[in-house]
């Protein structure tokens, strides 16, 4: 689990370190940091280093002067001003000075651009002429490496453009939000997280990683019978949505439910035929999944009481948001952003520009955990803490893709896994089926590759 933490959180971090340790140059580590991915991208071409007037330019400008010991280094002062020892030491290195208009007509020439304009103290957007320099490189696909983050972005909310898009980005001591939430993510290349002796307090926003799904995903033993694993009954599809129950059974069955039980209206001919160890009709399960397919169904909330009937905990997905009943500790909703604004009362665009608190609200609420559907996979739980599942490529948003994810975080569900960690596992291993399998493979055959990743997974662990 990688913790993300926020730029007021990294500035307190930073303080507790000086008050711990003060007179320690960790702009100098900082700087060695860059300095070292930097000859790891490019070995031997011109650098030009792009420095704003803060620490992140600070940052780039003594990351300058260690390289212009083995190759030519141009820096552009975006502002006029820097940093003034940075600067100092970049000029006794033999660094070249730049304007904005010899940073463009250097640019074909370079291996390499650092972009040390903004780190934490980035505001979203960049003044005219950076935002040329940025578009520039982004035509000429030449290798950015952005110091800290992508200057442009800001570090919170990852709202910015225009901004720098890199190759790379080089950050210290822990992930900041931009570097997890899409679509900055997506503008930050590969991150590298440098220690540099700074801890940050432990935080109520992380990222799961493999290891982490490896370590939660329930294995069956010698003495695992079909019960044990779990057992999941589902109610889903609609005449009109029967694609949606066989969906979700697919996720679950290839997730490794130990029984799957079918009591939706999807006729038990088209269910069979596909998969023929299903069990018709209701009865007592570990976990219900509920809503994939329903349609606006005017039993809706009848359907969720049968359900409670019967399992403990439940998976609630599209339609059946809408007809919660009352607090529900333990269950796991699963909307994507337009479905969780209609619970708020609130616009898409609201929940898509505030996801965490947003998702965070509605677990709080209803004592549910919250797995926000999206670029980004955001799993809430009531007590505030929000994990973000391993991410995957885009391919996978494709219709249906919602159905099979309810069906595998079914599965976790009803093998005990608290409702968080079924959440941040089911949405991770389809993740990382889409990544293994990169191209346009529909919902119901990337469940099918779902065996093997986990496979690789348990192997692994
Ligand atoms: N904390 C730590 O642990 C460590 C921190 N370290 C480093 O310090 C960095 C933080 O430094 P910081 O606080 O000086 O702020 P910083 O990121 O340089 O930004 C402020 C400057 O940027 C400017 N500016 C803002 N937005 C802009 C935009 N969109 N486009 C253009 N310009 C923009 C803004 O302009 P102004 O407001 O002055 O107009 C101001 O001049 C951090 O990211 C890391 O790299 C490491 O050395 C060691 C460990
Ligand atoms: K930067």
């Amino acid at each position: 689990m990688r913790a993300v933490v926020t730029a007021a959180g990294m500035r307190a971090a930073e303080q507790r370190f000086f008050d711990a340790n003060p007179g320690v140059d960790l702009m100098g580590r900082a700087a060695r940091a860059v300095a070292r991915v930097a000859a790891e991208v490019n070995t031997a071409g011109q650098v030009l280093v792009v420095a704003g007037r803060g620490n992140n330019g600070g940052d780039g400008l003594f990351a300058a002067a260690i390289l212009a010991a083995h190759r030519r280094v141009l820096v552009w002062p975006a502002f006029g001003r820097t940093h003034d020892a940075g600067q100092a030491a970049a000029r006794a290195a033999g660094c070249q000075f730049v304007d904005a208009l010899g940073a463009l007509e250097a640019l074909p020439d370079c291996g390499l651009v650092i972009d040390a304009v903004a780190g934490l103290g980035s505001r979203p957007g960049l003044p005219q002429a950076l935002a040329t320099f940025a578009a520039a490189c982004d035509s000429s696909a030449i290798d950015v490496l952005s110091v800290d983050l992508p200057s442009g972005l800001d570090a919170d909310s990852g709202a910015g453009q225009p901004s720098f898009r890199a190759t790379r980005t080089v950050t210290f001591a822990a992930l900041k939000p931009c570097h997890v939430a899409q679509p900055a993510a997506g503008r930050c290349g590969r991150v590298h997280v440098v220690d540099i002796g700074v801890e940050v307090a432990a935080t109520q926003l992380r990222q799961a990683e493999e290891a982490d799904v490896a370590t939660w995903w329930p294995t069956p033993t010698a003495s695992s019978d079909k019960y044990a694993r779990g057992v999941v009954l589902f109610d889903t599809g609609s005449a009109r949505y029967q694609g949606a129950a066989l969906l979700g059974i697919s996720g679950a069955l290839h997730a490794g439910t130990g029984m799957v039980r079918y009591a939706g209206p999807v006729h038990s001919g088209l269910i069979l035929t596909r998969y023929p160890s299903v069990v018709m009709g209701d009865g007592r399960a570990q976990a219900a999944v509920l809503g994939s397919g329903w349609g606006e169904d005017e039993g809706a909330s009848g359907r969720v009481s049968s359900a409670r009937l019967h399992a403990p905990v439940a998976v609630v997905d599209a339609d059946a948001l809408y007809s919660l009943p009352g607090r529900i500790d333990g269950w796991l909703l699963t909307p994507h952003a337009g479905e969780l604004a209609r619970l708020l009362g609130c616009s898409r665009s609201h929940v898509e520009s505030r996801p965490v608190s947003c998702a965070r609200e509605v677990a709080r609420v209803t004592g549910a955990t919250v797995l926000l559907k999206g670029a980004t996979q955001y799993v809430a739980e009531p007590g505030g803490r929000v994990t973000i599942a391993v991410p995957g490529p885009h391919w996978s948003a494709q219709a249906g893709s919602g159905d099979v994810l309810a069906g595998i975080c079914g599965a976790l569900l009803a093998a005990g896994l608290p409702a968080w960690q079924a959440a941040v596992a089911g949405s991770s291993v389809q993740a990382m089926a889409a990544a293994r399998n990169p191209g346009p493979y529909p919902p119901d055959e990337l469940a099918r590759r779902l065996p093997e990743v986990i496979a690789g997974l348990v192997a692994a662990d």
